[in-house]
């Protein structure tokens, strides 16, 4: 049987349901990968840390969250550790990035991933900061150190698109990508057609947990310029930032544009487009007017769709239906198991 220890940083949506997946399969993953998955590090930004190389009991981490708001400061878990003393000094072999968004800078998420596989361990991140700004750097230090890197949750939860791309698309040179990538624009555009109140839906949205700590970053079209750029850094090797996306939020769209567009047979979406062109990219994040019945504009609620045009496999377009954090905290765990099998 084989032990792999797992460096939790961020406890909050993302990793509390992540590790309620991993403690509900935890035979599943005995019996099949013949493997352990032990959490022995957790940080947070204001709740505590828990730290046992042995194992921290998962369940008891996440009820004292859940009932009390932070970590028991009695426990035996209990620990003063910042993140970047369990990513410098921790005993774990992969470390799990999932603190807040820091889209302006991908900070600190970058610098615990870079120190951790500067240690010679993997890394698996649901923060899309570091992907958006240092994907080349990352994915060369993986390589140099020979660990390894994923990223899935950073764009669609557990969606496989840079699965789909690394196992089973081999050989196909994407040329576009597109789509609605951020859930909180297309809920609230939504919410508001119906004539609900902005801080309503943000309160709604926040409550089931897919609004970033900070909402103007979903509302001014970061969060999905981060996603484009990850998409397109990953599978075109674009090396951009989200500054160079060509970005407009919907904070200008107004109840009235709403109607207006409804009135000519048409939705408002906020579309995510990328392309290369002769070795040039380019990338934009805009509210479009999409017809009604389009496929664009069937996309509901907190679904996201992505369509990858390649030279080999044409167009392909993958829908996510109505998730919650469920597949969040799944993205997560499917990466988590890539090293496992990739170990074994
Ligand atoms: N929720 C979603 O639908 C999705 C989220 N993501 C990404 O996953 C990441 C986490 O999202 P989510 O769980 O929803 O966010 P939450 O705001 O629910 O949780 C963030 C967690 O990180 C902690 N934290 C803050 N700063 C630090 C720090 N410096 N070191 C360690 N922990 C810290 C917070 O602690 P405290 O509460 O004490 O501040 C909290 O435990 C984000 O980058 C997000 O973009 C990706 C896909 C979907
Ligand atoms: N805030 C994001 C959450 C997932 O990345 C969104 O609204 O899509």
């Amino acid at each position: 049987m084989r032990t792999l220890k797992l460096a939790l940083l961020g406890f909050g949506n993302a990793g509390r349901t992540f590790a309620k997946i991993l403690e509900d399969k935890k035979q599943e993953i005995r019996e099949n990968m013949e493997s352990d998955i032990l959490v022995t590090g957790i940080t947070t930004g204001s709740r505590g840390s828990l730290y046992n190389p042995e194992g921290i009991d998962l369940k008891k981490a996440w009820s004292d969250l859940e009932k009390q708001g932070s970590f028991d400061r009695n426990g035996n878990d209990y620990s003063q550790m910042t993140s970047m003393e369990l990513v410098e000094s921790g005993e774990y072999d992969v470390i799990v990035e999932m603190t807040p968004l820091n889209i302006f800078t991908g900070q600190p998420a970058t610098d615990h991933l870079r120190k951790a596989m500067e240690r010679g361990k993997h890394a698996v991140t649901a923060n899309k900061g570091p992907i958006a700004w240092h994907y080349k750097e990352l994915k060369n230090l993986a390589e140099k150190m020979n660990v390894q890197f994923y990223y899935e949750t950073t764009v669609m939860d557990g969606t496989p698109i840079f699965n789909l791309k690394d196992e089973t698309l081999k050989f196909c040179k994407v040329t576009e990508v597109s789509g609605i990538l951020n859930t909180t624009t297309n809920y609230v555009l939504e919410e508001l057609a119906k004539g609900k109140n902005y801080d309503d839906v943000i309160a709604e949205g926040k409550k089931i947990g897919f609004v970033e700590a900070d909402p103007s970053m979903d509302i001014e079209g970061w969060d999905a310029a981060a996603k484009i750029t990850a998409l397109l850094n990953v599978l075109m090797e674009a090396d951009i930032t989200p500054k160079d996306v060509d970005r407009t939020g919907i904070e200008k769209i107004t109840i009235e544009d709403i109607k207006e567009a409804d009135q000519q047979g048409k939705i408002i979406k906020l579309l995510c487009k990328g392309t290369m062109k002769e070795g040039k990219v380019a990338a934009s994040v805009k509210p479009t007017l999409v017809e009604q019945g389009d496929l664009m504009s069937v996309i509901e609620g907190t679904s996201s769709v992505v369509q990858i045009t390649t030279d080999l496999m044409g167009k392909l377009t993958i829908i996510e239906h109505d998730p919650d954090l469920l597949q969040t905290g799944y993205g997560v765990f499917s990466d988590v198991l890539r090293i496992v099998r990739n170990l074994v």
